[in-house]
Formats: C-alpha cells, sequence, structure tokens
C-alpha cells in the first residue's frame, strides 16, 4: 500500500479530499488511509467493501474506518498486534540502537583519552599538543552529539510511554465485557455488528435469545436464583456457540449471537437447537439445592439482506422475538 511517489500521492490525496468533504467524513488518520486507498482505485474489493459500508451506514463510522484499516491497509504483520504492543516494540528497538550507539561513541572518546594522555607524556612540543587537543576537542563533540540523541530519544520514549498509559487506562473505562457473565455486553455487540456489516452478503445472521418468564423465576426462586440462571444459560451459550459465532448479553435474560457466512436456514436450524438444548436442561440451584421448573428461550432469527443498516437488522430480529413470545413462548420465529 501507499507505493506512489509524491507527485502521485499528491495528485491522490487531491481527489480523496473532497470525497471526504462531500462525504462529511472526519479527518483522522485512518480515514486519511482509506480515502486514499479509495481514491487510487488499486484494490476492487477494498472500493466494494467501502461503497457497501457507505450505502449502509450513510457515512464511516470511527470504527468500521479503523477495521478496514486494519484488514486491508496495514502490512500483514502488524495485522493482529495490539497497538499499544507494537508501539512499545519499536520504543525498545529504536532506545536499544541509540544505547548501543552512544555506548561505542563514548568508547571510542575513551580511547581518543588514554592515546591523548599517552602521548602528552612523551611531547611538550606545542605542534603535537595542539594536535592532542584538536583530537580531544573533536572526540568530545562527538561523544556529546550522541548524548543528545540519546537524551532526545528518551524524552520522546517517556512522552509516548505516558500516551500509552493513559491510552490504556481509557481501554480499561470503556470495557465492553459484561461482568456478570464475561460476555460481551451490549457495546460490545455493537462495535462486532458494525464491523462484521460491511462484508456480509445476505448471510450475517442475528439471533436474539431470551429467557422466558425470568420475572416470575426471580420471584419463585428469589433474584440470586435468576442471577445464577441467567450465568447458566449464558455459559450453555458458549458451548453451543460455532466458530464463526459471537455471543454478547444485553440486558436482563437476553442475548445477542451473531452468526457470519450463515444464511438464514442454517442459522435457523441452529437456534432450533438452542431452543430445544436449554429446554432439556435439570437446573439446580447450587445454594439452595433446589431443582428449578423447565427453563425455556425464545429466539428471534433474522439475516441481513440487501442494504439493510445494522439497526434494521436488529429491528427486525427484535420483531420475530416478540412474535416467538406472543405465540406461547419456548419457540423461535423467523421471515418465512
Ligand atoms: N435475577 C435477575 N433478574 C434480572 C436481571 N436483570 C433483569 N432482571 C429481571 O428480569 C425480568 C425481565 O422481565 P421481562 O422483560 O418482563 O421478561 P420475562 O419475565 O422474562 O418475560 P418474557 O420475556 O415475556 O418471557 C425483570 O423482572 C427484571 O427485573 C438480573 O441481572 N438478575
Amino acid at each position: 500500500m501507499f507505493q506512489h511517489n509524491i507527485k502521485q500521492a499528491n495528485q491522490l490525496m487531491r481527489s480523496a479530499i473532497p470525497l471526504m468533504v462531500k462525504l462529511d467524513i472526519p479527518p483522522t488518520p485512518y480515514n486519511y488511509g482509506i480515502w486514499y486507498e479509495y481514491a487510487s482505485n488499486k484494490n476492487p474489493k477494498f472500493n466494494q467493501v467501502v461503497d457497501r459500508a457507505l450505502r449502509r451506514f450513510g457515512s464511516l463510522p470511527a470504527f468500521v474506518s479503523q477495521e478496514l484499516f486494519n484488514e486491508f491497509l496495514l502490512p500483514e504483520e502488524f495485522q493482529h498486534a495490539h497497538r499499544q504492543g507494537s508501539v512499545l516494540k519499536s520504543l525498545t528497538t529504536n532506545l536499544e540502537t541509540d544505547t548501543s550507539s552512544i555506548s561505542s561513541e563514548l568508547e571510542r572518546f575513551n580511547g581518543t583519552l588514554r592515546t591523548a594522555k599517552a602521548a602528552l607524556k612523551n611531547t611538550s612540543e606545542p605542534a603535537q599538543v595542539e594536535q592532542v587537543a584538536l583530537l580531544l576537542e573533536r572526540g568530545a563533540f562527538k561523544a556529546n552529539q550522541a548524548i543528545e540523541k540519546f537524551s532526545s530519544a528518551l524524552l520522546s520514549a517517556q512522552e509516548e510511554l505516558a500516551s500509552l498509559r493513559s491510552e490504556l487506562l481509557d481501554v480499561k473505562k470503556n470495557t465492553e465485557l459484561d461482568a456478570m457473565t464475561l460476555l460481551a455486553n451490549e457495546k460490545g455487540f455493537e462495535r462486532s455488528l458494525f464491523s462484521l456489516v460491511p462484508y456480509a452478503e445476505d448471510d450475517l445472521t442475528l439471533l436474539l435469545i431470551d429467557i422466558d418468564n425470568l420475572a416470575e423465576i426471580n420471584h419463585e426462586y428469589g433474584n440470586k436464583a435468576g442471577t445464577s440462571l441467567i450465568r447458566y444459560v449464558a455459559k450453555l451459550l458458549v458451548e453451543l456457540l460455532p466458530e464463526n459465532g459471537f455471543i454478547a448479553r444485553l440486558k436482563g435474560g437476553r442475548f445477542a449471537m451473531l452468526l457470519s457466512e450463515t444464511e438464514l436456514s442454517v442459522a435457523s436450524q441452529l437456534a432450533e437447537s438452542i431452543r430445544n438444548e436449554v429446554s432439556i436442561q435439570k437446573i439446580r440451584y447450587k445454594n439452595t439445592k433446589v431443582l428449578l421448573r423447565q427453563v425455556t428461550v425464545s429466539i428471534g432469527v433474522a439475516t441481513l439482506f440487501g442494504d439493510e443498516s445494522p439497526s434494521e437488522l436488529v429491528e427486525r430480529s427484535q420483531h420475530y422475538l416478540l412474535y416467538a413470545k406472543r405465540s406461547g413462548k419456548n419457540r423461535i420465529a423467523h421471515h418465512e
């Protein structure tokens, strides 16, 4: 990527910038990268994915740009590396190089000092003394240069580390994990959904899975038992999750399972087997050893089609989930 000369690069940036302005794309480094690549028209698959994302979102949401950038524009070896990890690695390598260059420069200067000392011992000739002084001056100048370079490298490393630390703090704060089940939470689900949508070709399916009558279960066995049940179902869903699946807990006893490259018919079969598997469990609440009455789930299934947006997909799954609940619960519902 980006292997153009300055003239070509300038031309491409001139076509990319009006596109960004027209589509109201924020001028982030990711977006510059993306629109530069888009304007170069070098990778038809990339342009296709961007076009599809634009149709679905109307613009490019920040994390979609980031995903596209990582997927298409980063060199292969960096794709899976965590940003912090790669920044730290390059910091360490730079500092190592600077450290070894300063040590060899100081070593050389030490040698110069030794030679100068020996020379001065054997002579008091003004011309020779002057030559030694010149040698020392040159050596000191070079050693000084190396020290200056090293301290400026240390300074910028320090700044870089401070900004990494604050980035890590942000990541911690904005965690996308549900503390109760250790699955992704609603925010994590949204991020996953938005990043999968640009690649979907009528084969991204969403299962909204909701525990039936959780309020009654709470009432009958106590809230703690209800919470324990949510954890139990979460574990079971993880066991049943296919390799290309992603699972999150949205709220209460409601889960979202995203299945990429899975058409409606296959996803419906999976939904049916999840429904059945939950309904045959014999669940005992471990604190009181009480066996709970039959636990069931209802599931709404929808597959993204055409230029549908992520929120339209979620709305359709909700619609089918509601339909399943109204039709008596412990069932799945989807588009005919
Ligand atoms: N124990 C427990 N209950 C929760 C938790 N989060 C939400 N709930 C309860 O889950 C219940 C969800 O109620 P509803 O949305 O009416 O759903 P439901 O009772 O499962 O009824 P249907 O969805 O129609 O089958 C409410 O009573 C909430 O208080 C939780 O973390 N633990």
